[in-house]
């Protein structure tokens, strides 16, 4: 039986789903949403699901339902304004990264509180722009209430995988992996694990004034220890499989946790309330009518269409 196309609430919290995780089992689906912004159409339709106590949770797979899009290749402006479109203000993303640390092997978690850009530069990685200058602040890119929510589920995992807190991720361009080379200098640098996803996610979340975490779980060592193997595909898959399952234990225990009274702020996105309409520093007489238009998708309510 086909989807409704069409959902009439307000759907405050989204999952992004990574590598290994292109679909969430287990919770009753309600509508497949196929949204086309002004960035163009996300990475797959936006599927609706319902948690256990009936709130509505939004779902992308980040490469697409077949994994088809490259880290570098993922439309991630039209992933987060399609998000924002519907009324998300938090998200929880997951990501299969390479442990930089002996002390996280694979299959731990880690909620990561830092990042450093090893992207090039190829990624279209704001909606401030063409029309419209904006800036908004990055210092902490992560929604720390979100990913100590996160750390009290730990609970829920199986096979004794753990979730680290407080790690730097290096976010390279990819999609080929590291060299031994860097992968030693980003530990000098002091990253802990790496990936090629969290940006430009996080930083379009921030623009969005979306309140973001990411659930990193390990599948490798990278390629910094000389007596092993270097990170590889098959590798990364097998230990997927065992992180996917866990993941879906995880997201069970936090949309509990999450619904609970006590976080209603942290879903409203509160702490970000109004930071993009404060961040454009372009004179409102100045933004040009296309730039307008656009920032009307995403902020209906500061900028009206006339
Ligand atoms: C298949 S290994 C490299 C790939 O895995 C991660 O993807 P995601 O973050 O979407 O789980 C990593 O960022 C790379 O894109
Ligand atoms: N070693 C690695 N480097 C970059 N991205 C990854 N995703 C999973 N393992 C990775």
């Amino acid at each position: 039986m086909s989807l409704p196309d069409t959902y009439d609430g307000t759907v405050g919290l989204a999952i992004i789903g990574g590598t290994g995780i292109s679909r969430l089992d287990g919770f009753k689906t309600v509508a497949s949403l196929t949204i086309t912004t002004p960035w163009g159409t996300p990475s797959s339709p936006v599927v609706i699901l319902e948690a256990p106590s009936g709130a509505p949770v939004a779902f992308i797979a980040r490469h697409g339902v077949n994994h088809q899009y490259t880290p570098s290749e993922v439309p991630a402006r039209a992933n987060i304004a399609a998000l924002r479109s519907i009324g998300v203000r938090a998200i929880i993303a997951f990501s299969a990264v390479g442990s930089l640390r002996e002390e996280i092997p694979p299959r731990d978690f880690v909620v990561p509180s830092q990042i450093i850009d090893r992207t090039k530069g190829v990624r279209p990685a704001t909606f401030f722009e063409g029309g419209v200058v904006g800036h908004v602040g990055f210092s902490d890119p992560f929604d720390a209430q979100i990913g100590r929510i996160i750390k009290s589920c730990e609970g829920a995992l199986v096979g004794g995988s753990k979730i680290h807190e407080g790690k730097t991720l290096v976010c390279m361009e990819g999609p080929q992996f590291s060299t031994r080379a860097e992968s030693k200098l980003y530990r000098a640098w002091g990253g802990d694990i790496i990936n090629m996803s969290v940006l430009p996610e996080s930083k379009l979340a921030r623009e969005a004034e979306i309140a973001y975490a990411m659930i990193c779980m390990a599948t490798d060592y990278d390629c910094f220890r000389d007596d092993a193997p270097p990170v590889n595909v098959p590798e990364v898959l097998a230990h997927m499989k065992a992180n996917a399952t866990n993941a879906q234990h995880l997201v069970g225990h936090l949309l509990e946790e999450l619904v609970k009274e006590e976080h209603v702020d942290v879903l409203a996105g509160a702490t970000l309330k109004e930071s993009a309409k404060w961040a454009i520093t372009t004179s409102p007489a100045g933004i040009s009518p296309e730039a307008k238009q656009r920032l009307n998708f995403l902020f209906p309510d500061y900028f009206p269409l006339d």
